[in-house]
């Protein structure tokens, strides 16, 4: 049995860390347009990096919740039967592997992780980035960003994605709002390739209606019941 399973912030929101399009979500406070954009980082650098460094500190000290375990708990069940899964989360935070996930998919990259805009050196990030930030490989500054995907950049690995979609037994949406593509447009391919979907979501999202069924509350009510 191959699950194919794909993570939203809701999924990491009882570990303290806000998601964005809900009530007082980080799109409630912050212009996505002005913050995670390319050219919001060529505008405003000072800016964009005090976003992501505020977001980076909340990240350090979050633990992972039960829904993260029960993940953890259904990667070894199917390994044990043959099978397996295929963690893709939009997340950027590591609280998947925090919680023992091995097989982790960041399509929209990881905060705790910086890449060099002049040399594309990636280095692991848990402090502050800020202009003067020196890159360890090519020794200038200015260069360092957050290794997230930005809205107009492509995600990560989409021919990864693709493969692990076209081999699922089962689609598995968790604590997403369905919101943003390509991501949100997996559901209506898994279900175009004859794969039954699942949403197990707080509240029905976006694309509620292209699953064939949903279980709704908390992540961590519900991810522990489905996967027991
Ligand atoms: C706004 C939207 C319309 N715009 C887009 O989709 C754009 C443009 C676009 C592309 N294709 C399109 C087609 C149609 C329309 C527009 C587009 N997409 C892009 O720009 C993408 C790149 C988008 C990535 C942007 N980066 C993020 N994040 C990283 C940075 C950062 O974190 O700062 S997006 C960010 O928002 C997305 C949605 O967030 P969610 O995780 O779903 O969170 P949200 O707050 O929205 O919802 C939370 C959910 O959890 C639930 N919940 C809450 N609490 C709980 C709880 N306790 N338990 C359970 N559930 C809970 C809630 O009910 C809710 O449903 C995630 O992907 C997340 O990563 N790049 C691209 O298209 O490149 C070219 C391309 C691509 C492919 C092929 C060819 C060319």
């Amino acid at each position: 049995m191959k699950v194919f399973v794909l993570t939203g912030a809701g999924v990491s929101a009882e570990s303290g860390l806000g998601t964005f399009r809900d009530k007082g979500g980080l799109w409630d406070e912050f212009d996505p347009m002005e913050l995670a954009t390319p050219e919001a980082f060529e505008r405003d650098p000072a800016r964009v990096h005090a976003f992501y460094n505020m977001r980076r500190s909340a990240m350090v000290d979050a633990l992972p919740n039960a829904a993260h375990a029960a993940l953890v708990r259904l990667e070894a069940g199917l390994e044990a039967k043959g099978g397996e899964i295929f963690l893709c989360t939009q997340n950027i935070d590591n609280l998947h592997e925090k919680a023992g996930s091995r097989h982790v998919h960041h399509m929209h990259g990881e905060l705790l992780v910086a890449r060099c805009g002049w040399c594309r050196r990636r280095e692991v990030c848990t402090v502050g980035l800020s202009e003067e930030t020196i890159c360890e490989g090519c020794l200038r500054t200015g260069g360092m960003r957050p290794d997230v995907v930005w809205f107009g950049e492509m995600p990560i690995g989409l021919d990864t994605i693709a493969d692990a979609l076209r081999d699922a037994d089962l689609f598995v949406a968790i604590g997403t709002s369905g919101a943003v593509y390509p991501a949100a447009g997996y559901v209506a391919e898994a279900r175009a390739l004859g794969i039954p979907t699942v949403e197990l979501n707080l509240e029905p999202s976006d694309v509620a209606r292209v699953f064939d069924s949903g279980r709704y509350g908390p992540a961590t009510e519900v991810i522990p019941a489905f996967v027991e």
